[in-house]
């Protein structure tokens, strides 16, 4: 009898809106297969911008680290079960939303988060011992990603306590970010990379006030019939990710491999307003020193 009891609720976690969470947009309105069909389709978003953004980084990547790449492969994810998640509304649905978004952002962290602002324990472990100081760098960063690796699989397990609290925790690492882009632009007189900067707060700004409106404002947005900010938030926040993330990887290049000369550029055409940001290395990166 127990075994049916559980067979049972195996079954309840995957089916139509056994999530608590609702979206704003109507449920069913073009489909009865398809709970919320424009939150659906706009995570489609991510299966364009990723693999664009994983060939304008390869440069970066190819001579940096090519986990670099882990980013944008775990983006394609997050929007597979992003749309799995507006299709079904499934408690299994969001679980792996929203945990292959805190996976993204662990990835994130390990291979970007700058050097200098490590904790203290971290940065003064091998001060003592006389190694080199590439080989310094690299075992800084290594004990780092366990630390990020300890509090991600930490807050994986939790996420399991209060899901409906999943989607704010995550924010805060969303605010965090912002917080170290906003130090590390402090001292930045680079003015292609002031702009990025602007240009990713404003979209991640932008991208925030949907999401917020969507789950806090629905009955005015019902009663004008526009129900689609959800799905704008998802198309802005993978652009503001694009944006942010290139920036980062440029501060990032232009501690770690100087040699390599980054510069930042846009795509399709660097001279258009709008496009997506990308680092050329103008050195030669084969007759430098490598760390
Ligand atoms: C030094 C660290 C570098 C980190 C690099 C950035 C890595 C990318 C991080 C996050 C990807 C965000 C993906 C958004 C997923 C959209 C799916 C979605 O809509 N899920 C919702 C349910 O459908 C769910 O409620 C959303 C929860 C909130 C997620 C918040 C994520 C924080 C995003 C931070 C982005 C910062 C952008 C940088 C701007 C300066
Ligand atoms: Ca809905
Ligand atoms: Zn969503």
């Amino acid at each position: 009898m127990a075994g049916v009891h559980s067979g049972e609720r195996m079954a309840g976690v995957f089916s139509y809106e056994s999530s608590e969470i609702d979206w704003c947009e109507d449920n069913y309105r073009h489909s009865e297969h398809v709970v919320e069909s424009f939150n659906t389709m706009s995570s489609f978003i991510f299966f364009i911008i990723s693999p664009i953004m994983l060939y304008l980084l390869h440069p970066y990547a190819k001579e940096r680290s090519l986990a670099i790449h882990l980013v944008w492969v775990m983006m394609i994810f997050v929007g597979l079960f992003s749309a799995y998640f507006h299709m079904t509304l499934s408690f299994v649905g969001q679980m792996l939303d929203e945990l292959s978004i805190l996976w993204v952002l662990a990835v994130g962290y390990a291979v970007w988060f700058p050097r200098r602002l490590f904790p203290s324990f971290i940065k003064d472990s091998l001060l003592q011992v006389h190694v080199d100081f590439c080989l310094c760098a690299l075992r800084r960063r290594s004990t780092f990603s366990k630390l990020v690796l300890v509090i991600t699989v930490i807050s994986s397990v939790s996420s399991f306590v209060k899901p409906t609290a999943n989607a704010y925790a995550l924010n805060c690492f969303g605010l965090h970010l912002l917080y170290t882009l906003i130090i590390e632009m402090k001292c930045c007189t680079d003015q292609k990379a002031l702009r990025l900067a602007k240009l990713s707060i404003a979209l991640w700004v932008l991208a925030i006030s949907c999401w917020l409106s969507d789950r806090f404002g629905c009955s005015f947005w019902q009663r004008i019939n526009f129900c689609y900010l959800h799905g704008f938030w998802h198309i802005l926040i993978v652009i503001a990710v694009a944006y942010g993330s290139t920036l980062i990887a440029y501060l990032d290049a232009s501690y770690e491999i100087p040699y390599s000369l980054p510069g930042l550029q846009y795509w399709p055409c660097d001279k258009w307003a709008v496009g997506l940001p990308h680092i050329v290395l103008k050195g030669n990166p084969k007759t430098e020193k490598r760390c």
